[in-house]
């Protein structure tokens, strides 16, 4: 970052917080930021302004919920208007139904939905409810493939867990872990294998990985799923967190064609605000409490202000050319960093989510994808941030494109990468 003198005031921030938090932050990917994290004061459409007063292009997005970019006018009206009637009641709110009925017109699977207040909380109440509606007990999961902070999937986990090197975090039960399978990612032959000698109850899969940089499923893979966990009475459940109402507004399994039995959603349908949501079929979502035996409740579920906040970006996603934009913007800027690479490389993108991936030749699955030249792409991370680009400081993280992320916008970002790119590839 170029300090001009003006850097001082992230600095002495970021002084203070490794006093006051482990490693300085609060969520591990933030500390991977070069040289050290900044700290921001505000963000406006595609754009972040530091507490050095610095402008970035943000392709970071708060890790995918800001598809409509920063401070979108229809979210901040929609939430004003909400905070004056107050925030939080410990009731139903109307907002809560409006809600869940676009998210139940726009997502194949979802008949019923239970929200909860983050993806964490949306998969682990996942997998209880297949463990519970099935009464059984193991579940199979992707290696690389990162589905939240909670016990049962700290198991071979992608993002942060990769990148700082507890893809098996300990304090997870060894009882816990030896209920979870992993089988690489786009394998079929070993799922197939799973589902046949284990009594399985649920297989829980990102529909395309973000969480181990970008990778595309094969198409034969989901369907496969779909045939296996059909054929073995087994509950699958697509981790649509980071896909929800991002490759469309029917998420993923519209788009590749495939409805799993449960989808896990998270990021845009709080349109930036905490929110999570299982949703599914009807008979599955009715095992929940208080109709049915499978536990889940929680203080903030379904809180006014992320339900208006999601209903405000879910209707402009609806009417806007956001898939459109988005779309438009990573594909050229995808394109324009395939081509300015110079070394042995990938670029994986799936609509309006990508990444780049340095001195490998093809990443299909997490084993790839640590292949990598993780080191590089940390110089592209931080050579970037002196010229005002953010992207993602780790290599097992996605770049996302917004609304606001304009033909002006892809323009400047392009002939920064192009800098950066061809003087350290
Ligand atoms: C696919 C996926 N599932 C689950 C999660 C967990 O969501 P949250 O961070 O909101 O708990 C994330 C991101 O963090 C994710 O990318
Ligand atoms: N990869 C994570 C979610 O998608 C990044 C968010 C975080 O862990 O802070």
């Amino acid at each position: 970052m170029d300090d001009g003198g003006s850097s001082i005031l992230s600095f002495d921030l970021w002084a203070d917080a490794q006093k006051l938090f482990s490693g300085g932050v609060n969520s591990p990917v933030r500390a991977a930021v070069k040289p050290y994290p900044f700290f921001v004061k505000s963000g406006k459409g595609p754009y972040l302004i530091t507490e050095d007063s610095k402008t970035l292009i943000d392709y970071v997005l708060g890790y995918g919920p800001l598809i409509l970019g920063h401070a979108h006018p229809k979210v901040i009206e929609a939430v004003r208007e909400q905070l004056d009637k107050g925030w939080l009641y410990g009731t139903p709110s109307r907002a809560e139904v409006e809600l869940a009925k676009l998210i139940t017109l726009h997502v194949p699977s979802a008949e019923k939905v239970r929200f909860v207040n983050s993806g964490t909380e949306a998969t682990m109440t996942a997998i209880r409810l297949s463990r519970g509606f099935t009464n059984r007990t193991k579940i199979l999961k992707f290696d690389g493939n990162y589905h939240g902070a909670h016990d049962y999937v700290l198991i071979d986990a992608g993002s942060a867990a990769t990148e700082f090197g507890v893809p098996i975090s300990q304090g997870v039960p060894r009882e816990v872990a030896s209920t979870v399978a992993v089988c690489p990612y786009n394998d079929l032959e070993c799922t197939e294998r799973v589902l046949k000698d284990e009594d399985v109850a649920g297989v829980i899969v990102e529909p395309v990985m973000g969480n181990m940089g970008v990778i595309p499923p094969d198409i034969e893979f989901l369907k496969g799923l779909r045939e296996l966990t059909r054929a073995y009475g087994t509950i699958l459940i697509f981790d649509e967190v980071i896909t929800g109402f991002r490759l469309g507004l029917g998420g993923a399994q519209s788009y590749f064609s495939v409805t799993p039995d449960l989808t896990t959603l998270g990021k845009i349908i709080g349109g930036g605000f905490p929110i999570g949501a299982v949703c599914g079929k009807r008979d599955v979502i009715d095992s929940l409490t208080p109709m049915g035996k499978v536990f889940n409740a929680g203080t903030f579920n379904a809180n006014p202000i992320s339900m208006t906040a999601g209903i405000a970006t879910i209707r402009e996603l609806e009417k806007s050319d956001t898939y459109k934009v988005t779309e438009r913007a990573t594909r050229i800027l995808a394109d324009e960093i395939d081509n300015s690479i110079k070394m042995e490389h990938v670029v994986n993108k799936v609509v309006n989510f990508f990444q780049f991936f340095l001195g490998v030749k093809e990443v299909k699955n997490a084993n790839d994808a640590r292949k990598a030249d993780r080191g590089l792409y940390s110089r592209v991370h931080e050579n970037l941030l002196k010229l005002g680009v953010f992207i993602p400081p780790s290599q097992f993280e996605a770049l996302f494109t917004s609304l606001a992320h304009d033909d002006k916008v892809i323009e400047e970002s392009v002939s920064k990468f192009k800098k950066v790119l061809e003087e350290l590839t």
